[in-house]
């Protein structure tokens, strides 16, 4: 895990722990025998650390964090590095990050290659840089930089670390060979001003100031989050302490902050996003055996806003698109629309005005079908009517080439379905994609019964080049993102008509976490949006919807959405909609009296007795509907692993990441605790069948132990797989 070598006077320590060198405790292991095997090394005169293969080192390996006392081992290593009678150079390239970025402040020099990322991005996994990050920091950048790069997590550059004081050169080539050439400057030079333990921090006198701005700087960029305030705190530590007593408290602080929830949540959310590109098909095909086509050019139809959003996607990725919409001034429109959207990243500095024009040059506009014959993939984006779909896709068979994958960004509608309408249903994939689609990362894709694997891989791979989340699901009627959050969304507007306000319902669940409540999603997203897709499943149906009632086809519904609608409050586009908004700031959600009046007498009407919701049943009553539908569809193979579905909640729905999503939050309640509750509910509104308990979820929570998340699936009856 860690080779030694002797070249001339130098001693190389070489980590080699792919695939990004964390400090297992074999590394630190071998760093600590390799520090002191030089220094009985007469030949030796200095020590290099170095990282074997693509990186210097990424940190500490966050997997053993849930081994009790594992780390501590890091600030001895750490103290046996500072100690050293002969000066450790810490060589970096690729990463140095976490513990690997306090390896190389324990150690007396840094060099580092130009194009090196450096960081403490604990933080991000709701920890702080336990190591004595957060005391040595500052003594080499100053409190300020300290702060915002610890409370932050952010990843900055070589020049930047240089401009700190962090490195003491850069170079452009190899780093090893910089690093020998550094050492003949150094050796014989004395240590211990090169000891960080033994300066001070420069700036120490301004720490309250500094703290109190950065503290107000967090807490209004990180609501809720624990780990950016102890990450500061720790950071004022080490200006108002000596820096034994400092590093003493940073690790009562650390020792807080890893067995708190958040980090907890945030270090699942971290492997979870991971394995959600590790596909597997039932037929024993994955990410790992199956190779994708390469997608060169590719065709969208239909320049509406979610056309125009993938268009985006695709071009700032550099791939050519051509962007077919019969309406010509709906064409143009999207035209201008895409351009503003490109400008708004110029203006953000997310690209240069030179790869905004590059990104423009690949878009091409096109009235017809025909253009599309020798595209490699189509991305379908016309409204949500299967009849029109199916349409499309049996044109677009017999215009594109045989090779063409054919994509629809479906959210509701069967893959099967849509694939039977062509001659390839092997080439037929559903790419789901968020609104907006150049700002939401999630990309639901779906596989029908025929799709083969190498679509499968080669949409995943496209949603990858084009920086998206991608998560693989079966088709089903609304798929795992739209079908989980359906009884979430019911519930709130039951509990509304129940008792609660809107606003009510939105409050308890930003307080629990989310950015936003579902009715203030609902303003945004549109209310005339929801309408319309209930009238078109209901022509679909052959039903006739009525304001009068409280049941269809014997489920419990709400008419809540659609007395708004016939009041013409479709949300923030008309300024009212569940709250009203003032033209002087019409982002901000206003309760509204009026919406409470109108609720009041629909509950009247209806002879429904109002009474108090409390905020726990706010909770339990969204979250369990959809831990309920969650377990179905993972019962129901839609779902591979539960980590598939708290990533689409967390990119789709914005689900907290340190709640790490509906499956992860059963799995900390309990899933005894949640069957049980669920089932009172089921008692309570037999009309909801989303309130049926899952059998997967009833067979779990039989068990006397609760069974850990990885092992959910190997309880699935044989007969549902
Ligand atoms: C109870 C009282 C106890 C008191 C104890 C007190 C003791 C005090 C001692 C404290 C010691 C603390 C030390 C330190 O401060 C803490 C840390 O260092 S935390 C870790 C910090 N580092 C990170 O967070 C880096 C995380 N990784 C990344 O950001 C990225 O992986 C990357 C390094 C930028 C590389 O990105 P990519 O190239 O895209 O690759 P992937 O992300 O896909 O990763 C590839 C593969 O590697 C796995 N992996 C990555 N980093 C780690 C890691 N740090 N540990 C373990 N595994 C890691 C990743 O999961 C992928 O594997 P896969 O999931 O695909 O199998």
């Amino acid at each position: 895990m860690v080779d030694y070598s002797v070249d001339r006077n130098l001693a190389i320590l070489g980590i080699n722990n792919p695939p990004v060198n964390a400090l297992s405790f074999h590394v630190r292991e071998g760093l600590f025998n390799g520090i002191k095997q030089a220094n009985a090394d007469r030949r030796v005169e200095a020590i290099v650390i170095t990282g074997k293969g693509k990186t210097y080192c990424s940190g500490a390996d966050i997997r053993e964090f849930s081994i009790p006392s594992a780390g501590k081992g890091l600030v001895t290593l750490g103290h046996r590095i500072e100690d050293s009678d002969k000066p450790v150079i810490s060589a970096i390239h690729g990463n140095a990050l976490g513990g690997g970025l306090e390896i190389a402040l324990f150690s007396h020099y840094r060099v580092a290659n130009k194009n090196a990322k450096i960081g403490f991005p604990e933080v991000l996994i709701g920890l702080l840089p336990g190591a004595e990050g957060t005391i040595r920091l500052p003594r080499v950048t100053g409190l300020a930089f300290a702060m915002d790069a610890i409370a932050s997590g952010r990843r900055f550059d070589a020049q930047e670390a240089h401009k700190h004081g962090i490195l003491d050169t850069i170079c452009d080539g190899d780093v090893l060979q910089e690093a020998k050439a550094f050492s003949k400057k150094i050796i014989g030079q004395p240590l211990d001003q090169r000891r960080l333990s033994k300066t001070h921090v420069k700036d120490a006198a301004d720490v309250d100031i500094k703290f109190e701005e950065a503290l107000a700087q967090i807490k209004r960029k990180y609501r809720g989050l624990i780990a950016p305030i102890l990450c500061l705190k720790s950071v004022r530590n080490s200006a108002k302490m000596s820096f034994d007593e400092a590093a003493a408290e940073e690790m009562r602080l650390f020792g807080e902050l890893l067995t708190s929830s958040q980090s907890i949540g945030l270090r699942y959310s971290f492997f979870a996003e991971r394995s959600a590109p590790k596909w597997k098909l039932p037929c024993g095909a994955c990410a790992d055996n199956t190779t994708p086509v390469d997608v060169k050019t590719t065709g969208v139809i239909g320049a509406g806003t979610m056309g125009s959003g993938i268009a985006v996607c695709l071009i700032r990725a550099g791939i050519p698109v051509i962007l077919v919409e019969k309406n010509q001034k709906m064409l143009d429109q999207a035209i201008k629309t895409i351009s503003r959207i490109l400008t708004g990243s110029v203006k953000l500095n997310r690209m240069t005005e030179k790869q905004r024009e590059h990104s423009l040059k690949l878009l091409k506009g096109a009235s017809t079908l025909d253009e599309l014959a020798g595209v490699d993939m189509v991305i379908e984006a016309v409204y949500e009517n299967l009849e029109l779909k199916r349409e499309i896709f049996h044109q677009l068979d017999k215009i594109c080439k045989s090779s063409t994958l054919l994509c629809s960004n479906t959210s509701t509608l069967d893959i099967d379905n849509i694939a039977s309408a062509t001659q390839r249903p092997d080439k037929v994939v559903g790419t789901h994609f968020f609104a907006p689609a150049y700002i939401m990362r999630l990309l639901e894709n779906v596989y029908g019964t025929k799709t083969s694997p190498t679509t499968v891989a080669t949409v995943m791979e496209l949603g990858k080049r084009i920086g998206k989340i991608c998560v693989l699901v079966k088709t089903c009627y609304a798929f795992v993102a739209n079908r989980t959050n359906q009884p979430f969304g019911a519930e709130a507007s039951f509990m509304v008509e129940e008792g609660a306000l809107p606003q009510d319902v939105d409050t308890v669940l930003e307080n629990f976490g989310m950015p936003m409540g579902p009715f203030k999603v609902s303003d945004l997203s549109g209310i005339d949006v929801g309408w319309r897709i209930r009238q078109e499943v209901a022509k679909a149906l052959g039903l006739k919807l009525t304001l009068e009632t409280r049941y269809r086809m014997g489920e419990r519904i709400t008419t809540l959405a659609d007395r708004l609608y016939e009041m013409g409050r479709y949300g923030i586009k008309t300024g009212k909609g569940w709250y009203r908004y003032e033209p002087t700031n019409p982002r901000k959600p206003i309760p509204d009296p009026d919406v409470a009046k109108m609720i009041q007498k629909h509950c009247m009407d209806m002879g429904i007795e109002r009474r108090n919701i409390p905020a726990q049943e706010v909770i339990e009553r969204c979250l369990f509907s959809a831990i309920n539908e969650s377990f179905r569809v993972l019962e129901q193979r839609i779902a591979e692993k539960p980590e598939d579905i708290d990533v689409i909640w967390q990119y789709g729905f914005s689900f907290p990441r340190y709640g790490g999503g509906p499956m992860f939050y059963a799995s900390q309640v309990g899933l005894k605790k949640v069957f049980e509750k669920i089932c009172i509910f089921h008692e309570q509104f037999p009309y909801s069948s989303h309130w049926v308990p899952s059998d997967l979820l009833r067979k779990l929570a039989s068990h006397s132990t609760e069974i850990p998340m990885d092992k959910w699936t190997q309880f699935i009856s044989s007969s549902k797989l």
